[in-house]
């Protein structure tokens, strides 16, 4: 298909979509195991989906009327038939915030309301933990709570929580918005207040629970200053309940943007740009001996809800893990459809990472999953077997470079899959990308021009 390879300003025509102002996010995905068995679409959902199969099931089952299909089954033909794959994951219905929505924390009304609400962190470090709070032997990581609070963080400015402002719900708790800044009318001030995402999650003494959680925020803490990571701006507790205020995604979430784009499916120009930096943040995670466990469509948001082409930034590290070099985890976390067959045989690496980022991609050109099946056990042996086709309709205008980059991170043997770094040079890349975008995805890949974290003193300033 023809590329329209741009960073700055596409023509439309390049455009995935836009993302309406007031869209109502979706919850998507589903955990195979981890975060408390609960799935964010049976919670929501419950009315349109079984509780075994949320993310497909839906309107417009997907056929294959001529049969014909592109395979890369890794060597084995599929005799698989395709008409009970579903293509798009149904709309969610329910009532919530779309981050780039105009109505918003800049213009409520700074006064305290039954689901708007005003807290100041505590004074002190990050991570701090109020008596109220569980055993302080828990929680906060040890490495971040001996230090006295300094002037500017006794000064720390209030955040006001719109509890109203759901921006996503998981198995933890909500996601909504925070604001804080100047107030409006102090002063002269213009009453301009930055925006964030909060994760609010109810504390249980639970120590596994509580170090799922340490792991999360020490991840975000490990991670800040790739551009395609979510910034991590605080951590505190107050009453007993976690707010994780990060960087706000203002253009939601890809899901979103795949469900909703008219073609249900990208560009391949859009394909390359998206996953030079999904790669990118991948490859900075695996240097730092980080495993995600969980990417997926909806673990990736847009910087700016006005500009589909602004960065994606990660999300979600409620199921990472340091790993050590070699390790074999085994532990099976991740959510289905995109989790590798490895770790469904509970002896994995950090490679599963990729073979996820390459059931995303085969998504982004296609809309559809490569691996299906009508309920949870269907899909799960479906991935273990390893077998998928690029079915001709749903990759008719796909180039053969793409299937074949696809390829390289569905490799169903872990040596022959590509590594991050490996795949940030594929010439699918270098042909579909704009080549500052993609010199600038391999060096902060590497790290370059990211600051050194140990070089910067804690608290982490706003
Ligand atoms: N920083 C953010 N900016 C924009 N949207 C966000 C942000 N963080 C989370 N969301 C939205 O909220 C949803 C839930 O967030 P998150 O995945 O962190 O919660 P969770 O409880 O860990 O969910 P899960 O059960 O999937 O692990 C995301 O899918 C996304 O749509």
């Amino acid at each position: 298909m023809p590329v329209e390879a741009s960073y700055g300003n596409p023509p439309q025509s390049a455009l995935p979509h836009q993302i309406p102002d007031d869209s109502p996010s979706h919850q998507g995905g589903m955990q195979v195991e981890g975060h408390h068995g609960r799935s964010k679409y049976a919670a929501h959902h419950s009315a349109q989906y079984s509780p075994s199969s949320k993310m497909y099931d839906g309107r417009r089952p997907r056929e294959d009327p001529d049969g014909e299909h592109k395979s890369r089954s890794n060597g084995r033909s599929s005799s698989r038939n395709s008409a009970s794959r579903q293509r798009y994951p149904q709309q969610p219905s329910g009532n919530h915030y779309h981050p780039s929505s105009r109505q918003g924390p800049a213009s409520a009304p700074h006064t305290l309301t039954p689901t708007s609400q005003h807290f100041t962190p505590p004074a002190g470090p990050n991570f701090h933990m109020r008596a109220s709070t569980p055993p302080p032997d828990t929680f906060p990581p040890p490495a971040v709570t001996t230090e006295s609070p300094t002037p500017s963080e006794q000064r720390r400015p209030a955040y006001l929580l719109h509890r109203d402002l759901v921006i996503g719900k998981g198995s933890y708790g909500q996601v909504c918005i925070a604001s804080r800044g100047e107030a409006e009318g102090h002063s002269g001030r213009s009453g301009k207040r930055k925006k964030f995402a909060c994760k609010c999650v109810m504390l249980r003494n639970d120590p596994k629970y509580i170090s799922k959680l340490q792991e999360e925020v020490n991840v975000l803490r490990e991670l800040r200053g790739h551009d395609n990571v979510i910034r991590l701006y605080d951590v505190f507790c107050v009453d007993n309940e976690l707010f994780i205020i990060t960087e706000l995604g203002r253009g939601g979430d890809l899901f979103h943007l795949l469900t909703t784009h008219p073609k249900h499916g990208v560009t391949e120009a859009y394909a390359a740009k998206t996953v030079a930096e999904m790669l990118s943040a991948v490859a900075f995670l695996h240097s730092k001996s980080i495993c995600h466990r969980d990417l997926k469509l909806e673990n990736w948001v847009l910087e700016s809800g006005k500009d589909v082409w602004s960065p994606l930034k990660l999300i979600d590290f409620g199921l990472s893990t340091h790993f050590a070099p070699g390790q074999r985890l085994s532990r099976v976390v991740g959510s289905s459809y995109y989790v590798a067959p490895e770790v469904l045989k509970k002896s994995y690496t950090e490679a599963c990472d990729l073979w996820s980022l390459g059931v995303i991609v085969y998504m982004l050109l296609s809309g559809a999953p490569p691996f299906y099946g009508k309920n949870d056990d269907a899909i799960k042996a479906s991935i273990v077997q390893g077998e998928y086709t690029f079915p001709h309709e749903l990759f008719r205008d796909v180039s053969d470079e793409a299937m074949a980059f696809v390829s390289t991170l569905l490799s169903y043997n872990i040596e022959y899959r590509y590594t991050a770094e490996q795949a940030l040079t594929h010439p699918w890349l270098a042909a579909n990308c704009d080549p500052r975008g993609l010199t600038k995805a391999r060096d902060i890949a590497r790290g370059v021009g990211i600051p050194n974290d140990s070089s910067r003193p804690e608290p982490m300033q706003l």
